[in-house]
């Protein structure tokens, strides 16, 4: 029969952390301890929540609707489904959405004409364009038109250029990376002083993590492709962003006990038993680092909802800031 028992993890110092009443603990099965799991989609959820009670006192009180425009082009179907997410995302806290649907073989510059409606457009208070663009347009040019005053991916190279000064302030931080941070300050988990490695040194997840982490105070490493022996660079972190896009190539082994891993990958791999055909991993092996983390994000339900909670976050902050309000 199996033992169960809940203790609390102390080889880092997050020994008893509250999160709405939830605890942080390891958990013990039968003498082998698992990691708790960080739930991003509860705590998506929570912050949809509390945006929706802000949307509505907002529209009593000035009369205000934020509005988020969203551009998709082409058919890829993981962009379609999160695009159609982001809708819904948008609906259930109050949020006027606009969508611009482009086909696959469409020009840069109708993408930039509709891009340039938003701007100048009052009842607009965030832009995004749903990426991967198709190869035919530069991403650059795409995301450089964008207002950063309405820049709520927070792509544009002034707010990316801002995160990575010291004593400057981006208009927003990138969704992805900022629901990773907003999910360990929820968690209570420390992270000043803390050593982090970020693995992956993409635009819009790694390198604006490491900016993240680095100003909150963590030593910051980057692994990359070019990384000799990388899993000697993550033994040493106390925190793991993984944002790498390989399915499962953090191994227990890569993990020192006790780390904090957030798992960013969402890796789809063939499996003819799931309805889909296929199932979602994460680039950490969760199996095993479950066995050797004090905390894991799972995948899906860690980070993925994360991102959308945090579109609807700045949202929200843009349409304060362009209307002045508190
Ligand atoms: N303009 C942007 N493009 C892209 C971004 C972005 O932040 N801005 N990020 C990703 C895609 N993305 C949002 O756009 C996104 C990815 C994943 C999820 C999510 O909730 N995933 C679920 C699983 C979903 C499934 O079952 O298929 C999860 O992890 O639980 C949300 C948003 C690239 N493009």
């Amino acid at each position: 029969m199996l033992s169960f028992s809940i203790v609390p993890y102390c080889s880092i110092d997050f020994i008893h952390c509250n999160l709405s009443k939830v605890d942080v603990y390891a958990i013990q099965v039968d003498n082998e301890t698992f990691a708790k799991v960080i739930d991003g989609k509860r705590v998506a959820k929570d912050i949809r929540e509390e945006i929706a009670v802000e949307i509505s006192k907002m529209k009593e009180e000035v009369g205000i609707v934020p509005g988020l425009a969203v551009i998709l082009v082409g058919d890829r179907k993981d962009s379609a489904t999160y695009v159609r997410n982001k809708k819904k995302a948008c609906d259930s806290v109050g949020i006027n959405s606009f969508e611009v649907r482009l086909a696959e073989d469409s020009t840069e510059e109708e993408v930039l004409n509709h891009i340039s409606k938003f701007n100048d457009d009052p009842s607009v208070h965030g832009i995004l364009v749903q990426l991967p663009l198709p190869s035919h347009m530069n991403e650059q040019n795409v995301l450089n038109a964008v207002c950063i005053e309405k820049d709520v991916d927070g792509f544009h190279p002034l707010n990316i250029g801002r995160l990575a000064m010291r004593g400057r302030e981006p208009l927003f931080v990138p969704c992805t990376p900022k629901g990773c941070i907003e999910l360990l300050h929820r968690y209570d988990i420390p992270i000043k002083g803390k050593r982090a490695v970020v693995i992956g040194r993409s635009n819009i997840v790694g390198m604006p993590a490491a900016l993240l982490l680095q100003r909150e105070d963590a030593t910051v490493s980057i692994v990359h492709s070019r990384t000799k022996n990388p899993e000697e660079i993550t033994r040493q972190a106390d925190i793991i962003i993984a944002a790498v896009g390989q399915p499962n190539m953090v191994r227990g082994s890569w993990v020192k006990p006790g780390a904090v891993l957030i798992d960013v990958g969402i890796n789809p791999v063939e499996d003819p038993e799931s309805a889909r055909g296929y199932r979602l991993v994460g680039d950490i092996c969760y199996e095993e680092a479950s066995k050797v983390a004090s905390a894991i994000t799972p995948v899906p339900g860690g980070v993925g909802p994360m991102t959308i909670a945090m579109l609807l976050s700045n949202t929200l902050l843009s349409a304060k800031r362009i209307h002045n309000l508190r």
